[in-house]
């Protein structure tokens, strides 16, 4: 007669048909019971979905497997994974890099956008990246990744909610981005209060349940700081080309650098830094005051091996009572030019690899 340690590599080398990851990898098996005598064996299986064909394939390859091991007759029982587990599963999907996550197209660039700490101007730099990447006739799609802490919508004066056609959510369009937010899909102003396997899903279907059409960059505005939920978000995603956003304070450009480290352990590539609240500069004398210090970005730079790709000064944009979008630069404001020779540069720069 086999042994139990038999019976379960054999079984264990078999996939859930639903999360195509090995009853290994899920932890599915839930039970084994031996009966030497009448040489059976009887294996308790959790997967993804019960009652389906796709229960009954994997049925027939676990008893053909152990009849071809010696085993005489096989006792099977299913039941369902935890939601947990499965959303869990899923949203490690999101982050396999050929996976089903669905590639906006095969050419499409991911760009996510993050920092070493909170308000330093990453959801600013997201926006406003992603719009100058449009007026340079780029197809560009904006996600808004930092799923708790959601401000995209605000900032590009987004009113409307995509709407859904079939199975596709149709993401809202604003300065020629196309936008999907965690803040589209709760009440006003709600917190998020949902736990690791719900990021995972909800991120994964940003991905898969989005039509995005055809894409040149898809830039990815992610929770700030190096705490789990950035983590979470990194692992879970895509290979991404990532740019560090910080002030240019000592200790903002040292929380920076451990982001970037984060972004390189997990497998993304950092393309450059941008310093943000550079400077301010007076508008009567032109003189340029350095308000958070001087140098951090060209150190944290010069730490991740990467470059400076911007520094951009403490200015607000021009309120527009029409048309407000609250943290959106025109073209022709001194920071939407920055704004549009950063964007050149990263286009170059990505075009190029
Ligand atoms: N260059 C700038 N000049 C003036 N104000 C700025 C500049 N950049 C960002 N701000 C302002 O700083 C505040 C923080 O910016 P933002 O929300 O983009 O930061 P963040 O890093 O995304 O923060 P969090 O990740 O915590 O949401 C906002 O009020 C924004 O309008």
């Amino acid at each position: 007669m086999i042994t139990e340690a038999r019976v379960r590599d054999i079984v264990n080398a078999l996939e859930d048909p639903f999360l195509h990851k090995t009853l290994a990898e899920t932890g599915g098996i839930e039970e084994i019971t031996m009966r030497e005598e009448q040489n059976h064996v009887s294996v308790k299986i959790a997967i993804a979905q019960t009652g389906t064909p796709e229960q009954l394939q994997l049925q027939m390859r676990i008893v053909n497997s152990l009849k071809e091991a010696g085993v005489e007759t096989v006792g099977l029982r299913f039941t369902e994974l935890s939601e947990e587990k499965i959303a869990q599963f899923r949203g490690a999907d999101a982050g396999e890099k050929d996976g089903g996550l669905l590639s906006p197209n095969s050419e499409t660039v991911f760009l996510a956008i993050a920092s070493g700490k909170g308000g330093v101007g990453k959801s600013t730099v997201s926006v406003n990246l992603a719009i100058s990447l449009a007026r340079l006739g780029k197809k560009v799609g904006l996600i808004d990744a930092d799923i708790y802490g959601f401000s995209v919508p605000d900032m590009m004066g987004i009113t409307t909610r995509p709407v859904v056609r079939g199975e596709k959510i149709i993401p809202v369009e604003r300065f020629g981005v196309k936008v999907i937010s965690m803040g589209f899909f709760v009440d006003d102003n709600a917190p998020v209060i949902w736990r690791g396997p719900m990021l995972g899903k909800m991120l994964n279907s940003f991905f898969k349940e989005v039509e995005w059409g055809d894409l040149d960059y898809l830039l990815l505005d992610l929770p700030p700081g190096t705490g789990d939920v950035a983590l979470d978000v990194h692992t879970m995603l895509p290979h991404c080309k990532e740019v560090i956003v910080s002030t240019p304070h000592p200790t903002a450009a040292f929380v920076a650098a451990r982001a970037g480290a984060m972004a390189l352990q997990t497998e993304h590539e950092l393309v450059g830094v941008i310093e943000n609240m550079a400077y301010f500069e007076s508008k009567s004398t032109g003189e340029k005051e350095y308000i958070f210090g001087k140098g951090g970005g060209d150190k944290l730079a010069d730490e991740l091996r990467t470059e400076v790709l911007g520094r951009l000064p403490l200015q607000q944009p021009d309120w527009n009572e029409e048309d407000f979008a609250p943290s959106v630069y025109a073209e022709d404001h001194p920071l939407g030019a920055i704004y549009q020779e950063i964007a050149a540069k990263l286009d170059t720069k990505l075009s190029l690899k």
